[in-house]
């Protein structure tokens, strides 16, 4: 997958210092994990490798003989104005990289600089350049709203506008290394989301999924870095983690809300650093996969009472989706009841039941607090119990009603109908108009639907509808 090809487009040194460019190379190979990485010693041969070879960034010395760091750079700047370059200064140059910087460098270093520094600096210019690509795929996308690869997709049944921009959204970052974060209400379809950002990517490794809710720190990095053999009392064998196990593939980190403070910091480290130490092991191993988290919970109001790291939170968010709930996008309703009537018929050997047309409109006057998931299982008991061709609205009727229920008792005052103190009350007769009017539109005109949102039964609204009729 991508960590043999990091970053997607490569890096070329041009220094004339043949040990500089070796030890250079070695860094970035071993340290930053980097790959295709070219060198080139003698700046006059730079701009054909620039024209032969897929590379991003160019690493550039400011003396050379030939042609000058400087001179190169305007070359650079003109041609292949998508290529980010460093400059390599020597500490009396300062003036000059300055300059650089004004020329259209993305950031300079002096020779002598840690190369720790140096590698942080090129991992921003390659993250910018991923972006950037990200930005431009996805506009491209959004603007001839196409998808690439809608067969990803087909388990998520959707018509829904803002879920096709998720879709396209998610296309435009399938090939990023950064971490994804998924938000949205328990039962909207987060888990469905991570499945198809896996495919996506195309790599060759698993999806290895793990719900991160309620486990201890020990547990936590247990499960995830994995134990040496004689690591705890206990640990009679060595045991690979979850991240090993996703090497080449994706780690999805599920409810990572609940993850605990200690957990935090872990997570962050092996974000931050890209790698991690099995328990009781003092040798560092490389995180090889890409990171998914989702959760149900606000993270917003988590870090702003300190229940959740800021840093974490920002280094996990590079990717953000926010899955709506259903009750914003009910026009998903009539397809998904569809699909899980037939799901559910053919799970249960049973020919797949009609839906009355009046299932619609009650379904859609519903807040659906479990979303997706509710509605699932709400299908399932309705056909398993269901026996006559068109299917029973009982099941959908008790859930709702009781649901309503809870709901009007728990209405406040500020819920109550406001009536400006400045113009004269309505009678009681002209309420009860308005209301039945309402009533009918809220149930697209139909009379029982219509009778149970404000109470009355179906005959008696009936009749009153009969008296108000012109
Ligand atoms: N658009 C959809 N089309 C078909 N099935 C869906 C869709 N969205 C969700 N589902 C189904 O609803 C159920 C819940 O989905 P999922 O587990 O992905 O939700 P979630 O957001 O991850 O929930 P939680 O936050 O509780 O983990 C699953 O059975 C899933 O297959």
């Amino acid at each position: 997958m991508h960590t043999s090809c990091y970053p997607q487009r490569g890096i070329l040194l041009v220094d004339d210092e043949e040990a500089f460019l070796r030890s250079m190379s070695v860094a970035l190979e071993r340290q930053a994990g980097f790959s295709h990485l070219y060198r080139c010693q003698d700046s006059r041969q730079a701009m054909s490798m620039l024209a032969t070879h897929p590379i991003g960034i160019v690493l550039l010395d400011l003396t050379m003989p030939y042609l000058s760091g400087e001179e190169l750079l305007s070359q650079i700047s003109a041609q292949h104005p998508d290529i980010s370059v460093i400059i390599i200064s020597g500490l009396n140059q300062l003036e000059t990289a300055m300059d650089c910087i004004r020329s259209g460098a993305f950031d300079y270093y002096v020779k002598t600089t840690e190369e720790r520094r140096l590698i942080d600096g090129i991992k921003r210019a390659v993250q910018m350049q991923q972006m950037q690509a990200e930005n431009q795929a996805l506009r491209q996308r959004v603007l001839s709203d196409t998808l690439e690869q809608p067969e990803v997709f087909a388990q998520v049944i959707t018509q829904n506008k803002a879920m096709r921009a998720i879709f396209q959204y998610l296309e435009s970052i399938s090939t990023s290394l950064q971490p994804v974060l998924i938000s949205g209400e328990s039962g909207v379809g987060k888990e469905q989301i991570a499945q198809a950002i896996h495919t996506l990517s195309r790599s060759h490794g698993p999806l290895i999924s793990v719900n991160v809710a309620g486990l201890d720190d020990n547990v936590f990095s247990d499960t995830l870095f994995g134990h040496r053999r004689g690591a705890f009392t206990g640990a009679d064998t060595a045991r690979s983690g979850m991240i090993e196990q996703a090497t080449g593939g994706t780690l999805f980190l599920d409810e990572i809300g609940d993850l605990s403070p200690a957990s935090q910091v872990k997570l962050l480290r092996l974000i931050q650093e890209g790698e991690y130490y099995p328990l009781g092991s003092d040798r560092p191993k490389r995180l090889r996969a890409r990171i998914i988290a989702a959760t149900h919970q606000d993270l917003e109001a988590k870090l702003a009472s300190n229940d959740f790291r800021n840093d974490l939170y920002y280094r996990l968010k590079v990717h953000h989706v926010e899955v709506p709930p259903l009750r914003q996008r009910l026009d998903d309703l009539p397809l998904l009841l569809d699909y899980f009537l037939a799901e559910a018929a053919k799970e249960l050997s049973k020919s797949t039941p009609t839906a009355p047309k009046e299932l619609y409109a009650l379904l859609s006057h519903y807040h659906w607090p479990g979303n997706i998931r509710e509605l699932k299982a709400l299908v399932y008991d309705a056909v398993s119990r269901h026996k006559a061709r068109v299917l029973s609205m009982d099941v959908f009727r008790q859930v709702i009603h009781s649901e309503s229920k809870t709901l009007d008792t728990s209405a406040n005052a500020s819920d109550r109908v406001y009536f400006p103190s400045e113009k004269p009350l309505p009678t009681v007769q002209e309420i009860n108009q308005l209301l039945i009017d309402e009533a009918m539109t809220r149930a697209q005109g139909n009379q029982s639907l219509a009778a149970r949102l404000i109470g009355l039964s179906q005959p008696a609204l009936n009749k009153r509808l009969k008296k108000s009729a012109p």
